[in-house]
């Protein structure tokens, strides 16, 4: 049967790439940094560059489809998920990671239709590695399959996660009351790339059984959670229900047992969700 969503993969990865060039070559330009809901959630002309690039690019070819990208919503468009074919953009993910040249920088882009990822493509820009997923059809890193961890002890696991951009001090009372359950179960380690979807690629690829953060935005993570899927692991709520991408929630695990066993030790908030109406 024709699959009728190849030609608009074929495109994202192909536009992807484009702005991982644009992403190296503005890493030789000074960079200036703009902020948004706090001192440290960093901005830069070259994200709003990159996700025109991506939006205007698509728009030619595929007029009908819509858009979530972070620097659109930033400037105050929805972030409303609807059946139509949608382009879920995230043209940094690692923004500070940028700044400063800290080198795990990747262009994620998710596409969805009837409310379901269809396909995922984060290119890690700096390591030039290009991770993609299809619905049903695997999950791969320049062209090779990835398949998670078989891990199954969480005492030999390593864990990824991220502090986000909030700095209020009840979640961040939290966030550290979680991150210290979990260091001491004992795990292995705990690991950030600084990015929420380089660290499901890294689930995906098995060099991390699990990614856990409060805090993220469905840009973040449409395209990895496929990827993550895609390569046989789970996504769960932090509250061990079913992920919501729009709940700003997220467990990615190489397994249940990991990601049960994870859920148990997070101390979870609530956040207001993507979707919630725009405030008048
Ligand atoms: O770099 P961006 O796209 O803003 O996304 C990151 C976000 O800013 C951080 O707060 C999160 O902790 C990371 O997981 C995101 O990748
Ligand atoms: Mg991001
Ligand atoms: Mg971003």
């Amino acid at each position: 049967m024709a699959d009728v969503w190849q030609s608009s993969m074929d495109h994202a990865v192909a536009v992807a790439r484009k702005a991982g060039e644009m992403v190296r070559g503005a890493l030789k330009d000074d960079r200036t940094v703009m902020t948004k809901s706090s001192a440290v959630d960093l901005v830069t002309q070259t994200d709003q560059k990159v996700e025109q690039l991506i939006i205007q690019s698509v728009k030619e070819k595929f007029p009908t489809h819509r858009f979530i990208g972070e620097e659109s919503v930033a400037a105050g468009e929805s972030c409303n998920l609807t059946d139509d074919p949608t382009w879920i953009i995230d043209p940094i993910d690692g923004t500070t990671n940028f700044v400063h040249a800290f080198p795990f920088v990747a262009v994620s882009i998710g596409f969805s239709v009837n409310k379901q990822v269809e396909f995922g493509v984060v290119y890690s820009c700096l390591e030039d590695k290009m991770f993609t997923a299809r619905r049903g059809r695997g999950a791969f890193c320049n062209g090779e399959p990835l398949q998670v961890s078989e891990q199954t002890d969480i005492h030999q696991a390593i864990v990824a996660t991220e502090f986000g951009s909030s700095r209020d001090p009840t979640a961040v009372d939290h966030i550290f009351r979680s991150l210290r359950n979990i260091l001491c179960l004992p795990v292995h380690g705990v690991r950030g790339a600084g990015t929420a979807a380089i660290n499901m690629c890294l689930v995906a690829s098995g060099c991390a059984e699990a990614y856990y953060e409060i805090g993220i935005h469905v840009w973040d993570v449409a395209a990895g959670s496929l990827i993550v899927s895609e390569a046989g692991g789970v996504l769960l709520d932090v509250d061990g229900g079913d992920v919501d991408l729009m709940s700003r929630r997220i467990v990615a695990a190489n397994n249940r047992t990991i990601a049960e066993r994870i859920v148990k030790e997070i101390e979870s908030f609530t956040l207001q969700r993507d979707d919630a109406p725009l405030q008048s």
